[in-house]
């Protein structure tokens, strides 16, 4: 207990140094000017934006596209770790959002209050060999704190959920928010979109075009199997021999894991996350702010399958999703694939329902 005890001092000491991370303007030879009557502080229109997880691989350049997004008035970074480091460094590049730092669990709900949009890029990641559900033991735990936190202080913001295995994550959390009576599925997202750029990257190679010409819906879930790319309904229309579509479907699946070997040992994929993570928070701060016709793929609660959550292309508006698309026509190999991916998408939804029974 004493030793809790020092930890939490030490953490209250650190923490009264963040915000703003510089937290005394006061340089040699210079005047008493102190941050508190500068005039950055956040009141400026646009939406709040909380990053949980903010100093770790794909938290760190998520943070920095973020405080470039100009939707962005206030970013909040919150960590267990490095927070008055990674908020000293972003805030003081030179765009509009203002930058906050938090730290431990003492500060998690003031890093939650009055924020618009939350990303979830916390917890461990994973290491040649493992699955993605091997990280459920640690995640899970992870998740459920940091969601109960959204449930108290900000339960109407829209949730974008990175932290793995996403197909377990997104059902801990839409149960973390149901026993707190705060559940709004619309508002909850899990982030597959790395599938999609990998997908649009994979498919534009084969074809000899530009990727950010294509257009691959990836639907399912986000762990082997259950990524389900629609090789059929590519945009633009394209046809694919079946070495290609055999290539490309394992190549899409097995994406995170190229990452991870590659790393060896060093992590999973971080930068292009961090790209996929802010394109998609950025479709939702658009969606948010009114415009029309925001579609992304996303694993939500759904109804078009059997199972209680799907990903799917949805359209995002203001109230988060709005609509979620039927799957389209399939072809042969895209409906074996989809049988394969309900099948292993519905133990891991039930592991995480269960998580939060206990
Ligand atoms: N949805 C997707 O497409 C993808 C998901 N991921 C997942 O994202 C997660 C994070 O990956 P990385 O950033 O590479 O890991 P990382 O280990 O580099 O960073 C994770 C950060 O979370 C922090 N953290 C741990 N416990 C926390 C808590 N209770 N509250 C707040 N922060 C906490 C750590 O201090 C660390 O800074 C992993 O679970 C990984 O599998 C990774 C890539 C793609
Ligand atoms: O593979 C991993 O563990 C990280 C991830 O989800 C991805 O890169 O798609």
């Amino acid at each position: 207990m004493q030793a809790s005890a020092d930890v939490n001092q030490r953490i209250a000491r650190i923490a009264a140094h963040l915000n703003p991370p510089t937290n005394n303007l006061q340089m040699e030879g210079s005047s008493n000017l102190r941050w508190e009557n500068c005039r950055a502080k956040g009141g400026s229109p646009g939406f709040k934006v909380a990053i949980l997880g903010a100093a770790g691989g794909i938290g760190q350049p998520l943070a920095m596209l973020m405080k470039m997004n100009p939707l962005v008035s206030l970013l909040h970074l919150y960590d267990v770790v490095n927070t008055p480091g990674v908020t000293a460094d972003i805030s003081h590049m030179d765009t509009g959002a203002v930058v906050r730092g938090f730290l431990g669990q003492q500060q998690l709900e003031d890093a939650l209050t009055g924020m618009d949009l939350v990303i979830i890029p916390a917890g461990v990641p994973r290491k040649p060999g493992m699955t993605r559900d091997d990280l459920f033991n640690i995640n899970a735990g992870i998740v459920r704190t940091l969601c109960e936190g959204i449930s108290k202080c900000c339960p109407k913001a829209t949730v974008n959920l990175i932290s793995n295995p996403v197909n377990s994550t997104v059902p801990i959390a839409a149960e973390v928010f149901k026993k707190a009576g705060t559940y709004d599925p619309r508002r909850l997202l899990g982030v597959t979109m790395l599938d999609v750029v990998r997908a649009n990257t994979f498919v534009a190679e084969v074809l000899g075009l530009d990727p950010r010409d294509v257009d691959v819906p990836v639907v399912g879930g986000h762990a082997g199997v259950t990524i389900l790319p629609l090789l059929s309904q590519v945009k633009p229309p394209c046809s694919f021999t079946q070495e290609e579509t055999e290539y490309l479907t394992s190549r899409i699946q097995n994406g995170g894991t190229e990452v991870v070997e590659a790393k060896a040992g060093a992590g999973s994929a971080t930068l292009s996350m961090a790209y996929a993570a802010v394109k998609f928070a950025d479709a939702c701060l658009h969606a948010l702010r009114g415009d029309a016709g925001v579609i992304e793929c996303a694993f939500v609660s759904s109804q078009v399958t059997e199972l209680p959550f799907f990903a799917s292309r949805v359209r995002l508006g203001r109230n988060g999703v709005e609509e979620i698309y039927p799957l389209g026509p399939l072809n042969e190999y895209e409906r074996v694939g989809l049988e394969k991916a309900k099948k292993e998408l519905a133990g891991s939804i039930e592991k995480g329902i269960s998580f939060v029974g206990k």
